[in-house]
């Protein structure tokens, strides 16, 4: 077991023989021979764990070292006592201490009782980082009916592991969410997370790409340049839309997985990775298996534990909740205040979201958009979707109504690109600057 021990004792002999044991069994220790030395050590050495004799120079008064307890931070201490002190050490037990010991003190106790305190530190300090990490990921993913609560409930059990995981489920409903949750969550969270859209890179790029590439390996490749599995090294490589990755590809990943090891383009020197793999699709792959397309290798060494997101309308729960924070997300983002109506709200409530959680998203952040009030009617929404309401647009503008077309013909664009705004942007016949002005004008971003 690894740790910093603090001994604080008058006694150098002791100190000194009790420091051989504990850097033995692999501590690191340092001493002091009372409380003004020991915090002073304390200010350069973070100790795990303090050893303290009650007795300590100058008042040689064990109530007066009772008292410094708390100056002494938030660790486990031990007390060391003679056999008179046993009041006294329960008295510190009874302020914070961990434990006592009684002099003259037995080595094999003495590292029992560290192992058992250092166990319970680590733990402590493993609890909080995991309630700091664990609140912010999962809160990000909305929704608290059943199938969001089942989903949470595996992020968590699966995340601290190092087991590969396939997310799989409609387009738009998380699967990148969770895949960046279960980064979060894990012990390489403070590591890279590194996304690959398997899809959206041509091919023949794909390689160099991931795997970098040597200086001189081809026309063009003026120095080395490291790839994004060497960058996602110590934290996790997410491979999105890993359905559309080309067969050739497949292989080389494969072996990479398996190995742990590649050679850069034009490289000869092979290179280690240690990364965690999510990988994401909208495909089934099992099917892709069956007609060739997918290797099956790849499929089990990549699936692992699979995760699910289900379709928006499969868990018409959470609209309400969604429909809350999606909107309290842009409101915060754009600086205003907004709401829905209740018939508003009714609208965005009874309909069917094909398109998921991405679609419902873009819908309520363009209607908020052309918005003019605090308050988002049926009205606003009818300028957007005439032929989905009942409701007549009203007082609208030359002006106005362009903007709504443009808001609406933009976020159908975005919606059908899967958010791809170079790909939108193409759609639209603009340019990829255009879009991104219109996109900031009408807080669509
Ligand atoms: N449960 C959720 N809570 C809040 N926002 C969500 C949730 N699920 C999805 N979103 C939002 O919806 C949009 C799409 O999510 P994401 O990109 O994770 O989906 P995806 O399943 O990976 O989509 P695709 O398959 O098209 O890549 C994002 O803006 C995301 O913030």
């Amino acid at each position: 077991m690894t740790g910093r021990i603090l001994l604080v004792d008058d006694e150098v002999a002791f100190c000194e023989l009790a420091s051989a044991w504990l850097e033995e069994d692999g501590y690191q220790v340092k001493s002091a021979h009372n409380l003004d030395q020991a915090r002073e050590q304390l200010a350069s050495f973070d100790a795990d764990l303090i050893l303290l004799d009650l007795a300590l120079p100058p008042q040689m008064d064990p109530s007066h070292t009772l008292e410094a307890l708390p100056s002494l931070g938030d660790r486990p201490i031990i007390i060391l006592t003679g056999h008179a002190e046993r009041q006294l050490a329960l008295n510190a037990m009874a302020r914070g201490a961990w434990d006592f010991l009684s002099k003259p003190v037995d080595p094999d106790m003495l590292a029992v009782v560290i192992r058992r305190a250092l166990t319970k530190q680590n733990l402590t300090r493993e609890l909080g980082r995991l309630k700091q990490a664990g609140q912010g990921p999962l809160d990000e993913l909305v929704g608290t009916g059943q199938a969001m609560g089942n989903l949470k409930a595996l992020i968590q059990r699966i995340a601290p592991t190092d087991v590969p995981v396939l997310v799989t489920g409609p387009s738009g409903t998380g699967k990148e969410m969770v895949s960046r949750a279960l980064h979060k969550l894990s012990r390489r969270a403070e590591g890279p997370f590194i996304s690959v859209h398997c899809g959206a890179i041509p091919a023949e790029l794909l390689e160099s790409e991931l795997f970098g590439y040597k200086k001189g390996a081809f026309t063009g490749a003026d120095k080395d340049r490291p790839g994004l599995l060497a960058m996602a090294d110590g934290g996790t490589l997410f491979l999105d839309e890993i359905g559309d990755m080309p067969l050739s590809m497949q292989v080389k990943l494969l072996r990479v997985l398996q190995e742990g090891t590649f050679y850069p383009v034009g490289g000869r020197e092979q290179q280690s990775i240690d990364v965690r793999v999510v990988s994401a699709t909208n495909a089934d792959l099992q099917h892709r298996v069956a007609d060739g397309r997918f290797r099956e290798d790849l499929y089990y060494r990549i699936k692992g534990v699979n995760l699910q997101t289900p379709a928006l309308d499969d868990r018409p729960e959470d609209l309400p909740l969604l429909c809350e924070s999606l909107l309290a997300g842009w409101c915060r983002r754009s600086g205003r205040s907004l709401r829905l109506s209740p018939s508003a709200r009714q609208w965005f409530l009874g309909r069917s979201w094909p398109g998921n959680v991405r679609e419902l998203k873009n819908t309520l952040e363009s209607v908020a958009a052309i918005s003019q009030g605090q308050v988002i009617g049926l009205d606003d929404i009818a300028l957007l979707y005439p032929t989905d309401t009942s409701a007549e647009p009203q007082g609208d503008s030359l002006e106005e109504q362009v903007r709504a077309l443009e808001i609406r013909l933009i976020s159908q664009a975005l919606g059908q690109q899967q958010g791809n705004r170079s790909a939108a942007a193409r759609q639209l016949g603009l340019s990829r600057q255009g879009l991104l002005k219109k996109l900031e004008r009408y807080g669509l971003e």
